[in-house]
């Protein structure tokens, strides 16, 4: 296992507001990474300057052993926003085919690319309509399929299965798990479902900028002697518990 991901001492503000306080993670290959916690706790600001597209005040992030922002990464990142950027007027294949042109994926490979992504977000009996008719957990579909498009080493999800019914998030979920595993991906999750949780191999729980705390499920639960990540969330936040994590 080696580090991938390697974020020290960021510190990002807007105006006069702390965003993100001291943050200092590790993350391996071959892990799902779950950054758990309400909205508007900072999980998006922080994927952001992962990815590149924002930008620490101080402290500094490095992806794959390169210092972000790095157009390299851009192929080895694959990024799936809160909000979908999509072609609402092109249909959900010409959306495909663009971003796989982006990546200069080979035609041949695009052709498996674009059947394995499609059929693995159950869009494929709709991938010739218009974007603009897809309902909300479509789009979300899609995008994670363009996230996906170009097998890159690093995924970044925000929020993947907000919108999507639960047989399909299941479907979704042992699909990064099987991505995880037999590929070696490294897998940053955000989410507020708690137990979405559960299916990380590390969580860093986030609350006003910080991390509260951080660890396997099983060490969470059971340094808070707690059934679930909502009690843990809890106990953890607690006055006077803030960076008391367990690693
Ligand atoms: N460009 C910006 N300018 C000013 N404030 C911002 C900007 N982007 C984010 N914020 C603020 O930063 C805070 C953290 O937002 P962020 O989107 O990172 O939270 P989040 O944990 O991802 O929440 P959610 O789960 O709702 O997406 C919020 O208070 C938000 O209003």
């Amino acid at each position: 296992m080696t580090v991938n991901i390697a974020i020290e001492n960021v510190q990002k503000s807007f105006g006069k507001k702390i965003i993100l306080d001291q943050i200092n993670l590790t993350i391996n290959s071959g892990q799902i990474y779950g950054l758990i916690g309400p909205s508007g706790a900072g999980k998006t600001t922080l994927v952001k300057m992962i990815v590149g597209m924002d930008s620490p005040d101080t402290g500094t992030i490095h992806v794959l052993n390169k210092t972000v922002p790095n157009l390299k990464l851009l192929q080895e990142i694959g990024y799936m926003a809160q909000s979908d950027a999509l072609y609402l007027e092109l249909t959900g294949m010409e959306n495909l085919v663009f971003f796989a042109a982006l990546y200069k994926i080979k035609k041949k490979e695009m052709q498996k690319r674009i059947s394995y992504v499609t059929k693995l977000v159950n869009l494929d009996l709709d991938i010739h309509k218009k974007v603009f008719t897809y309902s909300g957990g479509m789009k979300r579909r899609l995008s994670l399929s363009i996230a996906l498009l170009h097998n890159p080493k690093i995924l970044i999800l925000d929020e993947p299965t907000v919108g999507i019914d639960p047989e399909l998030r299941l479907h979704v979920w042992n699909e990064l798990l099987r991505l995880k595993t037999e590929e070696e991906k490294t897998i940053i999750v955000t989410t507020h479902v708690m137990e979405e949780a559960e299916k990380c191999d590390y969580i860093a729980m986030v609350r006003d900028g910080r991390i509260i705390t951080r660890g396997t499920p099983a060490e969470l639960k059971s340094t808070y002697q707690a059934r679930n990540f909502d009690e843990v969330f809890l106990k953890a936040g607690g006055r006077g518990n803030e960076n008391s994590g367990v690693n």
